[in-house]
Protein backbone atom coordinates (compact mmCIF):
# COMPACT_ATOMS: atom_id res chain seq x y z
CA UNK A 1 0.00 0.00 0.00
CA UNK A 2 1.87 3.21 -0.54
CA UNK A 3 1.90 5.91 1.67
CA UNK A 4 1.11 9.88 0.27
CA UNK A 5 1.22 12.98 1.66
CA UNK A 6 -1.45 16.53 0.45
CA UNK A 7 0.81 16.95 -3.08
CA UNK A 8 0.80 13.43 -3.90
CA UNK A 9 -3.23 12.98 -3.22
CA UNK A 10 -3.69 15.86 -5.21
CA UNK A 11 -2.13 14.43 -8.25
CA UNK A 12 -3.49 11.17 -7.92
CA UNK A 13 -6.57 12.80 -8.10
CA UNK A 14 -5.63 14.89 -10.99
CA UNK A 15 -4.60 12.28 -13.41
CA UNK A 16 -7.31 9.70 -12.18
CA UNK A 17 -9.86 12.81 -13.21
CA UNK A 18 -8.41 14.30 -16.59
CA UNK A 19 -5.76 11.91 -18.06
CA UNK A 20 -7.66 8.65 -17.20
CA UNK A 21 -11.32 10.47 -17.48
CA UNK A 22 -12.61 8.64 -13.79
CA UNK A 23 -15.73 11.35 -13.06
CA UNK A 24 -15.07 13.59 -10.30
CA UNK A 25 -18.58 12.96 -8.51
CA UNK A 26 -18.05 8.84 -9.76
CA UNK A 27 -14.85 9.21 -7.07
CA UNK A 28 -17.31 11.67 -4.26
CA UNK A 29 -19.35 9.30 -4.32
CA UNK A 30 -16.91 6.16 -3.73
CA UNK A 31 -15.95 7.72 -1.00
CA UNK A 32 -18.97 8.47 0.35
CA UNK A 33 -20.12 4.73 0.41
CA UNK A 34 -16.55 3.67 1.59
CA UNK A 35 -17.26 5.54 4.44
CA UNK A 36 -21.05 4.32 4.85
CA UNK A 37 -19.56 0.55 4.72
CA UNK A 38 -16.99 1.47 7.92
CA UNK A 39 -20.33 3.20 9.66
CA UNK A 40 -22.62 1.42 12.34
CA UNK A 41 -25.80 1.57 10.47
CA UNK A 42 -27.81 -0.30 13.36
CA UNK A 43 -27.31 3.25 15.06
CA UNK A 44 -30.19 6.00 14.47
CA UNK A 45 -29.07 9.41 14.66
CA UNK A 46 -26.18 11.21 12.78
CA UNK A 47 -24.58 13.89 12.65
CA UNK A 48 -22.81 15.24 9.80
CA UNK A 49 -20.64 18.29 10.06
CA UNK A 50 -19.19 19.73 6.09
CA UNK A 51 -16.78 22.30 5.14
CA UNK A 52 -16.58 23.81 1.83
CA UNK A 53 -14.17 22.09 0.11
CA UNK A 54 -14.48 18.46 -1.34
CA UNK A 55 -14.26 16.98 2.16
CA UNK A 56 -17.28 18.41 2.52
CA UNK A 57 -18.79 17.47 -0.62
CA UNK A 58 -18.08 13.69 0.76
CA UNK A 59 -20.02 14.62 3.77
CA UNK A 60 -23.19 16.04 2.24
CA UNK A 61 -23.59 12.56 -0.29
CA UNK A 62 -22.57 10.48 3.19
CA UNK A 63 -26.06 12.33 4.06
CA UNK A 64 -27.91 11.37 1.02
CA UNK A 65 -27.21 7.71 2.05
CA UNK A 66 -27.97 8.00 5.31
CA UNK A 67 -31.04 9.62 4.23
CA UNK A 68 -31.87 6.55 1.94
CA UNK A 69 -31.62 4.37 4.63
CA UNK A 70 -34.61 6.35 6.97
CA UNK A 71 -32.20 7.85 9.10
CA UNK A 72 -32.28 10.24 11.20
CA UNK A 73 -29.64 12.83 9.93
CA UNK A 74 -28.79 16.60 10.45
CA UNK A 75 -26.40 18.33 8.49
CA UNK A 76 -24.07 21.03 9.62
CA UNK A 77 -22.59 23.15 7.45
CA UNK A 78 -19.81 26.18 7.04
CA UNK A 79 -22.03 28.64 5.02
CA UNK A 80 -19.17 31.02 4.77
CA UNK A 81 -15.74 31.16 2.73
CA UNK A 82 -14.86 30.05 -0.74
CA UNK A 83 -17.43 28.66 -3.59
CA UNK A 84 -18.15 25.13 -3.56
CA UNK A 85 -16.29 23.17 -6.24
CA UNK A 86 -19.05 21.38 -8.62
CA UNK A 87 -19.54 18.30 -7.04
CA UNK A 88 -19.56 19.51 -3.83
CA UNK A 89 -22.29 22.03 -4.54
CA UNK A 90 -24.14 19.38 -6.40
CA UNK A 91 -24.50 17.30 -3.32
CA UNK A 92 -25.24 20.35 -1.76
CA UNK A 93 -27.97 21.19 -3.97
CA UNK A 94 -29.56 17.70 -3.92
CA UNK A 95 -29.90 17.16 -0.04
CA UNK A 96 -31.32 20.80 0.21
CA UNK A 97 -34.31 19.25 -2.38
CA UNK A 98 -34.76 16.24 -0.85
CA UNK A 99 -35.58 18.67 2.83
CA UNK A 100 -32.95 16.95 4.93
CA UNK A 101 -32.47 19.34 7.61
CA UNK A 102 -29.21 21.44 6.66
CA UNK A 103 -28.59 24.16 9.49
CA UNK A 104 -25.62 26.64 8.21
CA UNK A 105 -23.00 27.23 11.29
CA UNK A 106 -22.77 30.29 12.90
CA UNK A 107 -22.83 31.50 16.29
CA UNK A 108 -26.64 31.52 16.73
CA UNK A 109 -26.65 27.92 15.71
CA UNK A 110 -23.89 26.52 17.94
CA UNK A 111 -26.26 25.68 20.69
CA UNK A 112 -28.71 23.51 18.68
CA UNK A 113 -25.41 22.14 17.04
CA UNK A 114 -24.01 21.40 20.73
CA UNK A 115 -26.96 19.87 21.32
CA UNK A 116 -27.13 17.56 18.62
CA UNK A 117 -23.74 16.45 18.81
CA UNK A 118 -24.58 15.69 22.73
CA UNK A 119 -27.49 13.45 21.26
CA UNK A 120 -25.82 12.03 17.92
CA UNK A 121 -24.95 7.98 18.08
CA UNK A 122 -22.04 9.09 15.37
CA UNK A 123 -20.95 12.64 14.38
CA UNK A 124 -19.17 12.48 10.75
CA UNK A 125 -16.68 15.09 10.58
CA UNK A 126 -16.71 16.06 6.65
CA UNK A 127 -14.94 20.10 7.63
CA UNK A 128 -11.65 19.66 5.70
CA UNK A 129 -9.37 16.95 4.46
CA UNK A 130 -6.70 17.13 2.63
CA UNK A 131 -7.05 20.36 1.11
CA UNK A 132 -5.54 21.94 4.27
CA UNK A 133 -2.13 22.94 4.89
CA UNK A 134 -2.07 26.10 6.78
CA UNK A 135 -3.71 27.05 10.33
CA UNK A 136 -7.60 26.67 10.54
CA UNK A 137 -9.46 30.13 11.18
CA UNK A 138 -10.89 30.67 14.30
CA UNK A 139 -14.51 29.57 13.64
CA UNK A 140 -13.44 26.06 12.27
CA UNK A 141 -11.40 26.02 15.47
CA UNK A 142 -14.23 26.89 17.55
CA UNK A 143 -16.53 23.81 15.66
CA UNK A 144 -13.69 21.30 15.71
CA UNK A 145 -13.69 21.88 19.86
CA UNK A 146 -17.09 21.24 20.39
CA UNK A 147 -17.18 18.50 18.18
CA UNK A 148 -14.32 16.76 20.72
CA UNK A 149 -16.04 17.94 23.93
CA UNK A 150 -19.86 16.76 23.13
CA UNK A 151 -19.28 13.78 20.76
CA UNK A 152 -19.85 10.22 21.53
CA UNK A 153 -18.22 9.09 18.38
CA UNK A 154 -16.42 10.49 15.92
CA UNK A 155 -15.63 9.14 12.61
CA UNK A 156 -13.33 11.26 10.00
CA UNK A 157 -13.54 11.68 6.44
CA UNK A 158 -10.21 11.21 4.68
CA UNK A 159 -8.42 13.06 8.04
CA UNK A 160 -9.46 14.14 11.04
CA UNK A 161 -10.18 18.10 10.26
CA UNK A 162 -7.56 20.12 11.86
CA UNK A 163 -4.70 17.41 11.42
CA UNK A 164 -1.85 18.35 8.21
CA UNK A 165 -1.93 14.65 6.23
CA UNK A 166 1.82 15.60 5.15
CA UNK A 167 3.56 15.83 8.65
CA UNK A 168 0.40 15.20 11.07
CA UNK A 169 1.13 18.74 12.99
CA UNK A 170 -2.42 20.00 14.23
CA UNK A 171 -2.99 23.16 12.43
CA UNK A 172 -4.66 24.94 15.62
CA UNK A 173 -6.91 22.54 16.15
CA UNK A 174 -7.89 18.71 15.68
CA UNK A 175 -10.71 16.39 15.75
CA UNK A 176 -10.05 13.17 18.02
CA UNK A 177 -11.51 10.68 15.84
CA UNK A 178 -12.36 7.10 16.94
CA UNK A 179 -12.25 6.08 13.25
CA UNK A 180 -10.59 7.54 10.50
CA UNK A 181 -11.65 6.18 6.88
CA UNK A 182 -9.18 7.54 4.57
CA UNK A 183 -8.61 7.45 0.44
CA UNK A 184 -6.60 5.28 -1.45
CA UNK A 185 -3.66 6.00 0.10
CA UNK A 186 -2.09 5.72 3.75
CA UNK A 187 -1.58 9.29 4.70
CA UNK A 188 2.12 10.45 5.82
CA UNK A 189 0.86 12.57 8.56
CA UNK A 190 -0.67 9.27 9.83
CA UNK A 191 2.36 8.07 10.64
CA UNK A 192 3.80 10.78 13.27
CA UNK A 193 4.02 9.43 16.76
CA UNK A 194 1.79 12.59 18.16
CA UNK A 195 -0.40 12.67 15.54
CA UNK A 196 -1.17 8.68 16.15
CA UNK A 197 -3.73 9.27 19.23
CA UNK A 198 -6.05 11.53 17.27
CA UNK A 199 -6.80 8.90 14.51
CA UNK A 200 -8.54 6.37 16.31
CA UNK A 201 -8.99 3.34 14.27
CA UNK A 202 -7.76 4.01 10.69
CA UNK A 203 -8.82 2.36 7.44
CA UNK A 204 -7.98 2.46 4.23
CA UNK A 205 -10.37 2.57 1.66
CA UNK A 206 -9.84 2.15 -2.37
CA UNK A 207 -12.19 4.81 -3.72
CA UNK A 208 -11.98 3.53 -7.55
CA UNK A 209 -8.93 4.80 -8.26
CA UNK A 210 -6.49 2.03 -10.53
CA UNK A 211 -3.04 1.13 -8.72
CA UNK A 212 -1.21 1.93 -12.43
CA UNK A 213 -2.47 5.80 -11.43
CA UNK A 214 -1.51 6.09 -8.33
CA UNK A 215 1.98 4.66 -9.55
CA UNK A 216 2.16 7.74 -11.53
CA UNK A 217 2.49 9.67 -8.75
CA UNK A 218 4.37 7.70 -6.40
CA UNK A 219 7.15 8.73 -4.14
CA UNK A 220 8.90 5.36 -2.96
CA UNK A 221 6.80 4.99 -0.04
CA UNK A 222 5.12 2.44 1.02
CA UNK A 223 3.48 0.66 4.08
CA UNK A 224 4.39 -3.32 3.87
CA UNK A 225 1.05 -5.36 3.42
CA UNK A 226 0.37 -8.70 4.10
CA UNK A 227 0.20 -9.71 0.79
CA UNK A 228 3.48 -8.93 0.10
CA UNK A 229 4.84 -10.01 3.49
CA UNK A 230 3.41 -13.57 1.82
CA UNK A 231 4.87 -13.17 -1.36
CA UNK A 232 8.46 -12.60 0.07
CA UNK A 233 8.27 -15.51 2.00
CA UNK A 234 10.96 -18.13 0.79
CA UNK A 235 9.60 -21.74 -0.74
CA UNK A 236 11.66 -24.45 0.46
CA UNK A 237 12.69 -27.01 -2.49
CA UNK A 238 11.72 -30.18 -1.98
CA UNK A 239 15.27 -31.57 -2.80
CA UNK A 240 17.31 -28.90 -1.00
CA UNK A 241 20.31 -29.09 1.43
CA UNK A 242 21.66 -27.22 4.62
CA UNK A 243 24.14 -25.40 2.03
CA UNK A 244 21.07 -23.45 0.30
CA UNK A 245 19.63 -21.66 3.13
CA UNK A 246 22.79 -19.76 3.83
CA UNK A 247 25.26 -19.82 6.33
CA UNK A 248 25.29 -16.97 8.46
CA UNK A 249 27.86 -16.02 11.11
CA UNK A 250 26.65 -13.77 14.30
CA UNK A 251 29.36 -12.09 16.11
CA UNK A 252 27.89 -11.08 19.39
CA UNK A 253 28.02 -11.86 23.58
CA UNK A 254 30.13 -10.58 25.80
CA UNK A 255 30.21 -11.08 29.87
CA UNK A 256 26.93 -9.97 31.17
CA UNK A 257 25.64 -10.06 27.35
CA UNK A 258 25.35 -13.62 26.94
CA UNK A 259 21.93 -13.55 25.79
CA UNK A 260 22.10 -11.37 23.16
CA UNK A 261 24.06 -14.09 21.55
CA UNK A 262 21.99 -16.58 22.49
CA UNK A 263 18.73 -14.70 21.09
CA UNK A 264 20.63 -13.66 17.94
CA UNK A 265 21.81 -17.09 16.54
CA UNK A 266 18.70 -18.73 17.87
CA UNK A 267 16.66 -16.47 15.92
CA UNK A 268 18.86 -17.29 12.52
CA UNK A 269 18.32 -20.74 13.49
CA UNK A 270 14.46 -20.60 13.83
CA UNK A 271 14.32 -18.32 10.58
CA UNK A 272 15.33 -21.16 8.48
CA UNK A 273 19.20 -20.78 7.90
CA UNK A 274 21.31 -23.46 6.88
CA UNK A 275 24.19 -23.22 9.25
CA UNK A 276 24.85 -20.80 11.66
CA UNK A 277 28.07 -20.34 13.66
CA UNK A 278 28.27 -17.79 16.81
CA UNK A 279 31.45 -16.34 17.18
CA UNK A 280 31.60 -14.83 20.41
CA UNK A 281 34.52 -15.09 23.56
CA UNK A 282 35.63 -18.00 25.74
CA UNK A 283 33.22 -17.11 28.74
CA UNK A 284 29.96 -16.79 26.77
CA UNK A 285 30.24 -19.95 25.39
CA UNK A 286 30.90 -21.24 29.03
CA UNK A 287 27.54 -20.14 29.80
CA UNK A 288 25.78 -21.03 26.31
CA UNK A 289 27.44 -24.23 26.15
CA UNK A 290 24.46 -26.55 27.51
CA UNK A 291 21.87 -23.92 25.56
CA UNK A 292 23.42 -23.99 22.16
CA UNK A 293 22.37 -27.70 20.68
CA UNK A 294 22.31 -26.39 16.61
CA UNK A 295 24.43 -23.59 16.34
CA UNK A 296 28.65 -24.24 16.12
CA UNK A 297 31.11 -22.14 17.36
CA UNK A 298 33.96 -20.18 16.68
CA UNK A 299 37.00 -18.21 18.55
CA UNK A 300 37.22 -14.59 18.03
CA UNK A 301 40.74 -15.15 16.75
CA UNK A 302 38.95 -17.27 13.60
CA UNK A 303 36.74 -14.30 12.81
CA UNK A 304 38.53 -14.09 9.36
CA UNK A 305 37.79 -17.70 8.85
CA UNK A 306 34.26 -17.64 9.62
CA UNK A 307 33.52 -14.74 7.51
CA UNK A 308 35.05 -16.26 4.79
CA UNK A 309 32.67 -19.07 5.02
CA UNK A 310 29.59 -16.83 5.52
CA UNK A 311 27.31 -15.67 3.19
CA UNK A 312 26.12 -13.06 6.10
CA UNK A 313 27.91 -11.50 9.38
CA UNK A 314 25.62 -10.50 11.78
CA UNK A 315 27.69 -7.74 13.87
CA UNK A 316 26.86 -6.69 17.17
CA UNK A 317 24.50 -7.94 19.75
CA UNK A 318 25.86 -7.91 22.69
CA UNK A 319 29.66 -7.51 22.48
CA UNK A 320 30.54 -4.41 24.22
CA UNK A 321 30.80 -0.87 22.59
CA UNK A 322 34.99 -0.38 22.94
CA UNK A 323 37.88 -0.39 20.88
CA UNK A 324 38.26 -4.52 20.69
CA UNK A 325 34.25 -4.59 19.06
CA UNK A 326 35.72 -1.63 16.69
CA UNK A 327 38.60 -3.78 15.42
CA UNK A 328 36.73 -6.84 15.32
CA UNK A 329 34.42 -5.10 12.88
CA UNK A 330 37.39 -3.88 10.61
CA UNK A 331 38.63 -7.21 10.38
CA UNK A 332 34.98 -8.77 9.51
CA UNK A 333 34.68 -5.70 6.62
CA UNK A 334 38.29 -6.48 5.48
CA UNK A 335 37.79 -9.90 5.18
CA UNK A 336 34.49 -9.58 3.44
CA UNK A 337 35.90 -7.31 0.87
CA UNK A 338 38.61 -9.64 0.33
CA UNK A 339 36.42 -12.65 -0.23
CA UNK A 340 34.82 -11.15 -2.91
CA UNK A 341 31.61 -9.81 -1.05
CA UNK A 342 29.38 -8.51 -4.16
CA UNK A 343 26.34 -11.00 -2.54
CA UNK A 344 27.67 -10.96 1.19
CA UNK A 345 25.68 -9.20 3.51
CA UNK A 346 26.99 -8.00 6.64
CA UNK A 347 24.05 -6.49 9.18
CA UNK A 348 25.36 -4.39 12.15
CA UNK A 349 22.72 -4.40 15.03
CA UNK A 350 23.42 -2.76 18.87
CA UNK A 351 27.79 -2.25 19.63
CA UNK A 352 27.86 -2.84 15.87
CA UNK A 353 26.24 0.69 14.98
CA UNK A 354 27.73 2.06 18.43
CA UNK A 355 30.96 1.83 17.35
CA UNK A 356 30.25 3.64 14.22
CA UNK A 357 29.69 6.52 15.88
CA UNK A 358 31.68 9.78 14.04
CA UNK A 359 32.81 7.19 11.55
CA UNK A 360 30.39 6.24 9.26
CA UNK A 361 32.14 7.21 6.65
CA UNK A 362 33.63 3.88 6.34
CA UNK A 363 30.32 2.14 5.11
CA UNK A 364 30.23 4.20 2.38
CA UNK A 365 32.72 2.52 -0.22
CA UNK A 366 31.81 -1.18 0.74
CA UNK A 367 31.69 -3.67 -2.43
CA UNK A 368 29.05 -5.77 0.01
CA UNK A 369 25.64 -5.20 1.39
CA UNK A 370 24.86 -3.68 4.39
CA UNK A 371 22.05 -3.14 6.69
CA UNK A 372 21.87 -1.13 10.13
CA UNK A 373 19.36 -2.05 12.37
CA UNK A 374 19.33 1.26 14.52
CA UNK A 375 16.67 2.10 17.42
CA UNK A 376 16.06 5.83 17.44
CA UNK A 377 19.28 5.75 20.32
CA UNK A 378 21.43 4.27 17.93
CA UNK A 379 20.16 6.40 14.99
CA UNK A 380 20.51 9.51 16.83
CA UNK A 381 24.89 8.49 17.74
CA UNK A 382 25.30 7.67 13.72
CA UNK A 383 23.55 10.37 12.53
CA UNK A 384 23.83 13.40 14.99
CA UNK A 385 20.52 14.50 15.30
CA UNK A 386 18.45 14.48 18.41
CA UNK A 387 16.30 11.83 18.93
CA UNK A 388 13.21 14.18 19.00
CA UNK A 389 14.11 15.21 15.82
CA UNK A 390 14.33 11.97 14.03
CA UNK A 391 11.08 10.78 15.46
CA UNK A 392 9.24 13.51 13.80
CA UNK A 393 10.99 12.42 10.50
CA UNK A 394 11.23 9.00 10.55
CA UNK A 395 10.92 8.66 6.82
CA UNK A 396 13.02 10.89 5.90
CA UNK A 397 16.02 10.77 8.59
CA UNK A 398 16.63 7.05 7.39
CA UNK A 399 16.14 7.22 3.45
CA UNK A 400 18.96 10.20 3.70
CA UNK A 401 20.86 8.16 5.73
CA UNK A 402 20.58 5.24 3.86
CA UNK A 403 20.91 7.29 0.55
CA UNK A 404 24.40 8.82 1.90
CA UNK A 405 26.13 5.84 2.94
CA UNK A 406 24.94 2.78 0.44
CA UNK A 407 23.23 0.99 3.04
CA UNK A 408 19.84 -0.19 3.95
CA UNK A 409 18.51 1.21 7.25
CA UNK A 410 16.13 -0.29 8.95
CA UNK A 411 14.47 2.24 11.62
CA UNK A 412 13.16 0.54 14.63
CA UNK A 413 10.44 1.35 16.94
CA UNK A 414 6.29 1.85 16.55
CA UNK A 415 5.91 1.57 12.51
CA UNK A 416 9.47 0.41 11.90
CA UNK A 417 11.59 2.46 8.67
CA UNK A 418 12.69 0.02 5.86
CA UNK A 419 14.91 1.77 2.92
CA UNK A 420 17.57 1.63 0.77
CA UNK A 421 17.77 5.23 0.39
CA UNK A 422 15.50 5.23 -2.68
CA UNK A 423 12.58 3.38 -1.38
CA UNK A 424 11.06 3.03 2.31
CA UNK A 425 8.50 0.88 3.47
CA UNK A 426 6.99 1.97 6.65
CA UNK A 427 6.32 -1.86 8.78
CA UNK A 428 2.78 -2.04 10.86
CA UNK A 429 3.12 -5.06 12.60
CA UNK A 430 4.18 -5.35 16.26
CA UNK A 431 3.25 -3.37 19.43
CA UNK A 432 4.50 -2.37 22.69
CA UNK A 433 4.27 -6.11 24.30
CA UNK A 434 7.39 -6.68 22.34
CA UNK A 435 9.43 -3.21 24.21
CA UNK A 436 12.03 -5.61 26.06
CA UNK A 437 15.63 -6.65 25.80
CA UNK A 438 16.34 -9.24 23.15
CA UNK A 439 14.04 -8.25 21.22
CA UNK A 440 16.50 -6.33 18.67
CA UNK A 441 18.40 -9.24 18.72
CA UNK A 442 16.22 -11.37 17.54
CA UNK A 443 15.09 -9.22 14.61
CA UNK A 444 18.78 -9.10 13.45
CA UNK A 445 18.99 -12.90 13.73
CA UNK A 446 15.76 -12.90 11.70
CA UNK A 447 16.69 -10.36 8.68
CA UNK A 448 19.86 -11.76 8.88
CA UNK A 449 18.84 -15.70 8.10
CA UNK A 450 16.29 -13.88 5.18
CA UNK A 451 19.02 -12.55 3.41
CA UNK A 452 21.21 -16.17 3.81
CA UNK A 453 18.32 -17.62 2.42
CA UNK A 454 18.45 -15.64 -1.30
CA UNK A 455 16.38 -12.77 -0.44
CA UNK A 456 17.80 -8.98 -1.31
CA UNK A 457 18.74 -7.43 1.75
CA UNK A 458 16.20 -4.95 1.03
CA UNK A 459 13.59 -7.33 0.90
CA UNK A 460 14.82 -9.49 4.16
CA UNK A 461 14.27 -6.11 5.92
CA UNK A 462 11.03 -5.99 4.83
CA UNK A 463 9.85 -9.58 5.80
CA UNK A 464 12.06 -9.56 8.68
CA UNK A 465 9.87 -6.70 10.39
CA UNK A 466 7.11 -7.67 9.09
CA UNK A 467 7.18 -11.01 10.74
CA UNK A 468 8.77 -10.28 14.07
CA UNK A 469 6.07 -8.27 14.51
CA UNK A 470 2.94 -9.96 13.33
CA UNK A 471 4.59 -12.99 15.54
CA UNK A 472 4.39 -10.70 18.72
CA UNK A 473 0.88 -9.67 17.71
CA UNK A 474 -0.25 -13.30 17.21
CA UNK A 475 1.28 -13.55 20.99
CA UNK A 476 0.19 -10.26 22.61
CA UNK A 477 -3.80 -11.38 21.31
CA UNK A 478 -3.30 -13.33 24.67
CA UNK A 479 -0.38 -12.18 26.71
CA UNK A 480 0.25 -8.69 28.08
CA UNK A 481 4.15 -9.11 26.86
CA UNK A 482 6.34 -11.13 24.32
CA UNK A 483 9.53 -12.33 24.99
CA UNK A 484 12.20 -12.16 22.65
CA UNK A 485 12.45 -16.15 23.57
CA UNK A 486 8.80 -16.92 22.52
CA UNK A 487 8.84 -14.80 19.33
CA UNK A 488 11.87 -17.54 18.38
CA UNK A 489 9.78 -20.30 18.96
CA UNK A 490 7.21 -19.51 17.50
CA UNK A 491 8.84 -18.64 14.44
CA UNK A 492 8.56 -21.35 12.10
CA UNK A 493 4.76 -21.80 12.86
CA UNK A 494 4.17 -17.94 11.63
CA UNK A 495 6.04 -18.56 8.80
CA UNK A 496 4.56 -21.08 7.67
CA UNK A 497 0.94 -19.82 8.52
CA UNK A 498 2.05 -16.72 7.01
CA UNK A 499 3.02 -18.31 3.34
CA UNK A 500 0.04 -20.53 3.64
CA UNK A 501 -2.53 -17.52 4.38
CA UNK A 502 -4.77 -16.64 1.68
CA UNK A 503 -5.56 -12.69 2.18
N1 LIG B 1 -8.19 12.54 -3.42
C1 LIG B 1 -9.22 12.16 -4.09
O1 LIG B 1 -9.08 11.53 -5.03
C2 LIG B 1 -10.56 12.54 -3.66
C3 LIG B 1 -10.73 13.35 -2.55
N2 LIG B 1 -11.93 13.70 -2.08
C4 LIG B 1 -12.07 14.46 -0.88
O2 LIG B 1 -11.59 15.75 -1.13
C5 LIG B 1 -10.80 16.19 -0.05
C6 LIG B 1 -9.88 17.28 -0.49
O3 LIG B 1 -10.72 18.29 -0.96
P1 LIG B 1 -10.28 19.81 -1.20
O4 LIG B 1 -11.43 20.48 -1.79
O5 LIG B 1 -9.02 19.83 -1.94
O6 LIG B 1 -9.96 20.33 0.24
P2 LIG B 1 -10.67 20.20 1.67
O7 LIG B 1 -12.08 19.82 1.57
O8 LIG B 1 -9.82 19.34 2.51
O9 LIG B 1 -10.56 21.65 2.27
C7 LIG B 1 -10.64 22.81 1.46
C8 LIG B 1 -11.57 23.82 2.07
O10 LIG B 1 -11.19 24.16 3.37
C9 LIG B 1 -11.45 25.51 3.61
N3 LIG B 1 -10.22 26.12 4.15
C10 LIG B 1 -9.09 26.32 3.51
N4 LIG B 1 -8.16 26.89 4.32
C11 LIG B 1 -8.77 27.07 5.50
C12 LIG B 1 -8.36 27.60 6.75
N5 LIG B 1 -7.12 28.08 6.95
N6 LIG B 1 -9.21 27.62 7.77
C13 LIG B 1 -10.46 27.14 7.60
N7 LIG B 1 -10.93 26.62 6.43
C14 LIG B 1 -10.09 26.57 5.42
C15 LIG B 1 -11.90 26.14 2.33
O11 LIG B 1 -13.29 26.33 2.38
C16 LIG B 1 -11.55 25.12 1.29
O12 LIG B 1 -12.48 25.05 0.25
C17 LIG B 1 -10.15 14.93 0.43
O13 LIG B 1 -9.67 15.03 1.74
C18 LIG B 1 -11.29 13.94 0.30
O14 LIG B 1 -12.11 13.98 1.45
C19 LIG B 1 -13.06 13.36 -2.98
O15 LIG B 1 -14.27 13.59 -2.56
C20 LIG B 1 -12.89 12.02 -3.60
C21 LIG B 1 -11.71 12.03 -4.44
K1 LIG C 1 -12.30 15.42 7.79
Amino acid sequence: MRIAGVEMMREIDRIAVEEIGIPAPVLMENAALACIRNLDLTKGYFVVVCGRGNNGGDGFAIARHLYCMDKEVDVFYISEGSDYKTETRTNFRILKRLGVPMIPLSSETMWSFREALKDADVVIDSLVGTGVAKPLRDFLRQVIQEININSKYVLSVDVPSGMNADNGETMGQVIDADMTVTFQCMKRGFLNYDAMSKLGRVIVENIGIPGPVEAKAEKGEFLTDHALARSLVPLRDKTGFKSNYGKVLVVAGSSGFTGAALICTEAAISTGSGLVTLCSREEVFQSLVLRLKEAMSIHPDDLEDGTGRADVVVFGPGLGAGDVTFDMLLRVIKSMQENGGRSKTLLLDADGLNVLKDRTEILTHLDFNVILTPHVGEMSRLCGLSSEVIQKNRIDTARSFAQEHKCIVVLKGYNTVITDGKTAYVNPTGSSAMAQGGMGDALAGIIGSLCGQGLEPLEAAILGTYLHGYIGDELAGENYIVKASEIIEAIPGCMKRLQDSKR
